[in-house]
């Protein structure tokens, strides 16, 4: 179970939740094929409160699928700052035809083979119902090649994920005149709802996008290995050193706009446009795939990272990913960017108020966060580290904030609230992937002050207390000057509403001088 929202305090009015395991509200995804991607598929759908129902004739593909989800479960739920729903309930099927009962969506994983591909969709026209969405996860087919000859070709689209699906946001949508627009949004719109990133292309074609720029990359690393030039290990640290991170922020056309200095594009095209009929690539010209190149290749891979095994890549992997992401929401650029807005979308649904209008019950304490501890979060203790207990406190001091009124706009107009003192009392530990939520009373508001008190707890185990004084600030002035009326009004219904709960434990505590 994933941050259920806390029924004992000021939740926001939420739309009711649906429960693990069997509530039949709930959306039910069929997965066919259950392999790296089918996996990763079914892991974004289930963390994300799906059902998932599988076909895979590969009898350990439950197994495998297993160790993809406790993947996921490490990582995905602490990537964004609002919990994840329940969780749905994962079955496997011995039929096609059993697996896509009930299914909105079916995702076809099975290997890159056309004529497995079209045997599977002979299966799926007979069975799949007419109003679900069937995506392809095909890293090279086009649409057209899998619609052909079925009469549900307006339901088949290629939705293309990347490895791992359950972190990786992207996915390329490929759809062909055969396709309704009903089809083509529903399938954009669930997508988005997992937090992913629906890319529509234009039209089709071989590979779609992405897989263009990676066979081309791939290529030229294939040839720049063969003929001695670098090690796998040195194309490595090319890209990871460089282009790498760059790319994972602003791609292709900004950073080159950006590299045009302040002429931007036009003049990086006058610098590096004569190049491209220089000899700087061999982009048509494939290395002859041998077994001497396959040696060649994988015995430097091996070479390069021989030393840890898969499931350790796989993590160390995620974690970075986790952090990179992480931290391109802390910019609000990008995936993290992205990673946000699908927050926002949800922070209702998890019982996270906006505004007054929000909070159900003045009289109780306010959730003011409802999230996952990140894999970023964690100390070489092993649990979450003490400056998170801050950073936890901050976001929800910031939500407090704007529940009263002072929101981005209020801020803008000049007005804020700095924090003058704090105190935290680490009460006992958490890990990585647990779910926290903090409850937040006012205590008191006078004036410029306001008195909070926050109780960090992992279900009804108590974490943390967090007592801070803030004052409200005019930021022209850079000193502390009297809220606006709504805000001080705000305040005041929460001070008196909290004034009738008992005194909280270890409220105005310091630490004591020594003796
Ligand atoms: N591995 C990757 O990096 C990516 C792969 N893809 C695409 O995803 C698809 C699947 O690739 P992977 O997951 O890598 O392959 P995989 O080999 O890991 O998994 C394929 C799974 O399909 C199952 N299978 C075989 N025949 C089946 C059938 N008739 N019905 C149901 N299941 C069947 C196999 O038992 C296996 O578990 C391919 O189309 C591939 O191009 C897309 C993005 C990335
Ligand atoms: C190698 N590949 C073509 C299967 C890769 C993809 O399709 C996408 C990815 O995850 O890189």
């Amino acid at each position: 179970m994933h941050g259920a929202p806390c029924e004992s305090v000021g939740v926001a009015r939420a739309e009711a939740q649906p429960n693990a395991n069997g509530n039949e509200n709930m959306k039910t995804a069929a997965i066919i094929g259950g392999g790296v991607i089918g996996g990763g598929w079914a892991a974004r759908f289930l963390l994300n409160g799906w059902n998932v129902r599988v076909f895979d004739p590969d009898p350990e593909a439950e197994r495998k699928i297993t160790d993809v989800l406790d993947n996921a479960r490490r990582s995905l739920p602490g990537l964004g700052n609002v919990a994840l729903p329940a969780e749905g309930a994962l079955t496997f099927h011995p039929t096609i035809a059993e697996a896509v009962a009930g299914a909105s969506w079916v995702q076809e994983s099975v290997p890159e083979r056309l004529d497995l591909k079209q045997k599977v969709y002979g299966e799926l026209q007979q069975h799949v119902a007419r109003g679900a969405v069937i995506g392809s996860s095909t890293s090279g087919y086009k649409p057209s090649q899998l619609q052909e000859g079925f009469d549900n070709a307006a339901q088949i689209v290629v939705a293309h994920p990347f490895n791992p699906v359950y972190l990786m946001p992207l996915v390329e949508v490929v759809t062909t005149d055969a396709n309704t627009p009903e089809v083509i949004d529903k399938a954009k719109a669930i997508i988005a709802e997992i937090g992913m990133y629906p890319l529509h292309l234009k039209k089709e074609i071989d590979a779609h996008v992405a897989d263009r720029f990676l066979e081309a990359v791939w290529r030229e690393a294939l040839w720049l290995v063969k003929d001695g030039i670098a090690t796998t290990e040195e194309i490595d640290n090319a890209i990871r050193y460089g282009f790498g991170i760059r790319w994972a922020q602003m791609g292709l056309f900004e950073t080159y706009r950006v590299a045009g200095g302040e002429a931007g594009m036009k003049h990086f095209l006058a610098q590096f446009g004569p190049c491209l009929t220089w000899p700087w690539t061999k982009l048509m010209d494939v290395p002859e795939y041998n077994d001497e190149l396959v040696d060649l290749i994988a015995g430097q891979s091996d070479a390069q990272s021989g030393k840890y095994s898969i499931r350790e890549l796989e993590r160390i992997r995620d974690d970075n990913l986790v952090g990179m992401m992480r931290a391109l929401g802390n910019t609000n650029w990008g995936a993290g960017a992205l990673q946000n807005t699908h927050d926002k979308a949800r922070e209702g649904a998890m019982g996270l108020a906006s505004t007054m209008q929000d909070v159900a019950d003045l009289s109780q304490p306010v959730l003011t966060l409802n999230r996952t501890v990140p894999l970023d979060w964690t100390d070489y203790n092993g649990h979450m580290t003490e400056s998170r207990y801050l950073d936890a406190f901050a976001q929800s001091t910031d939500r407090m904030m704007a529940i009263i009124g002072c929101d981005a706009d209020y801020i803008a107009s000049g007005g804020s609230f700095f924090t003058a003192e704090t105190h935290i009392r680490h009460i006992d530990e958490v890990h990585a992937g647990h779910p926290i939520q903090v409850r937040t009373r006012v205590i008191m508001a006078e004036g410029k002050k306001m008195h909070l008190w926050h109780e960090m707890y992992e279900g009804e185990r108590l974490l943390a207390t967090g007592e801070h004084m803030l004052l409200h600030v005019d930021l022209k002035t850079r000193r502390s000057a009297p809220p606006a009326p709504h805000l001080a009004e705000n305040l005041a219904k929460f001070a008196e509403a909290h004034a009738g709960l008992p005194t909280p434990d270890g409220l105005g505590r310091a630490i004591g001088a020594p003796r």
